[in-house]
C-alpha cells in the first residue's frame, strides 16, 4: 500500500479512494459534482485546494445536527466548502465568505445559482483579517454559529482570536489541513522543502489549539485533517 502526500499520509491512496467511490461520490450533490469538475478543467492539479467530498459531507451535517444559521468562511477558492455549507442551511441562512480571488469564485459560481444557493452567499473579495475587524467593529459578536477557516495557514492562529469574539458560545470553529497532508507527523527532513513553512505553522497552531481552555477540540484525519473548536466561554 502506498502513502501520499495529496491526502493525508496516514490514510493510504487505496483507502481514500474507497471512501470517495463508496461512500461519497454515490451521495455527492450534482452541482458540487459540477462545480468539482469544473474546477479540476480550469485548475488542473490546484483543483486539490477543494475540500473532497467526504468533508464536504461531513461539514454539511455537521451544520444540520447544529441547526446552523448564519457561518462565515474563510478561503472560498471555487467554492466547494461553501456550497456544501450552503445546502445544509435554512432557506434564510446566511453565510458570509471571503477570499480576494474573484476570478476562482467566479468558476463555481454557477453551480452555486443552479442549486438555487446564492441568495445565502455573501460573497467579499478580500484579505479575512481585514473583514473580521470590520465585522467586529460593527457589532457582529457572538452572531456566528460556525466558522469554517481554509484560508492562509500562517494566519490561522490570528483568526482563531477574532473568530473567538464572532462565533456563539457553543458555536464551532473548524480549521482544514490540520494534519498537511501527514506531514506533521513526519520529521523536516524527510519532507519537501515547500510544505516546510506552512508545515510549522501548523503544528504550532496544533499546540496552540490543544492547550487552549477557551475551546473543546476535536481533530479529524478526514481530507487534510479538519480540526473542530466549540467555544466554551
Ligand atoms: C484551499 S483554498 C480554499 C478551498 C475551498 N474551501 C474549497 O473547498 O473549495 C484556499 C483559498 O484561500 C484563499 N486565501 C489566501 N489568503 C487569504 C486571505 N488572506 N484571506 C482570505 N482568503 C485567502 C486563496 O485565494 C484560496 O482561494
Amino acid at each position: 500500500m502506498k502513502d501520499t502526500y495529496c491526502g493525508s499520509i496516514l490514510q493510504s491512496e487505496a483507502l481514500t479512494k474507497y471512501i470517495q467511490e463508496t461512500s461519497a461520490y454515490p451521495r455527492e450533490h450534482e452541482q458540487l459534482k459540477d462545480l468539482r469538475n469544473a474546477t479540476i478543467d480550469k485548475y488542473k492539479s490546484r483543483s486539490l485546494m477543494n475540500v473532497p467530498a467526504d468533508e464536504g459531507q461531513f461539514i454539511h451535517m455537521l451544520l444540520k445536527i447544529m441547526n446552523a444559521k448564519k457561518t462565515i468562511e474563510l478561503g472560498v477558492f471555487t467554492g466547494y466548502s461553501l456550497l456544501s455549507t450552503a445546502l445544509a442551511l435554512p432557506g434564510d441562512g446566511k453565510i458570509i465568505a471571503i477570499d480576494p480571488d474573484m476570478e476562482a469564485y467566479e468558476t463555481g459560481l454557477p453551480y452555486i445559482e443552479k442549486a438555487n444557493m446564492a441568495h445565502k452567499i455573501e460573497f467579499i473579495q478580500s484579505d479575512a483579517m481585514s473583514v473580521l475587524k470590520d465585522l467586529l467593529s460593527k457589532g457582529e459578536e457572538e452572531t456566528f454559529d460556525f466558522a469554517f477557516v481554509d484560508a492562509d495557514k500562517p494566519n490561522y492562529i490570528n483568526y482563531h482570536e477574532q473568530l473567538l469574539k464572532l462565533v456563539k458560545v457553543g458555536g464551532i470553529i473548524a480549521y482544514d489541513n490540520t494534519l498537511w497532508s501527514g506531514t506533521v507527523a513526519v520529521e523536516e527532513d524527510e519532507i519537501p522543502q515547500y510544505m516546510r513553512s506552512a508545515r510549522e505553522h501548523i503544528m504550532t497552531l496544533n499546540s496552540f489549539l490543544a492547550a487552549d481552555s477557551r475551546i473543546e477540540l476535536a481533530q479529524l484525519s478526514i481530507g487534510d485533517g479538519l480540526t473542530l473548536c466549540r467555544r466554551l466561554t
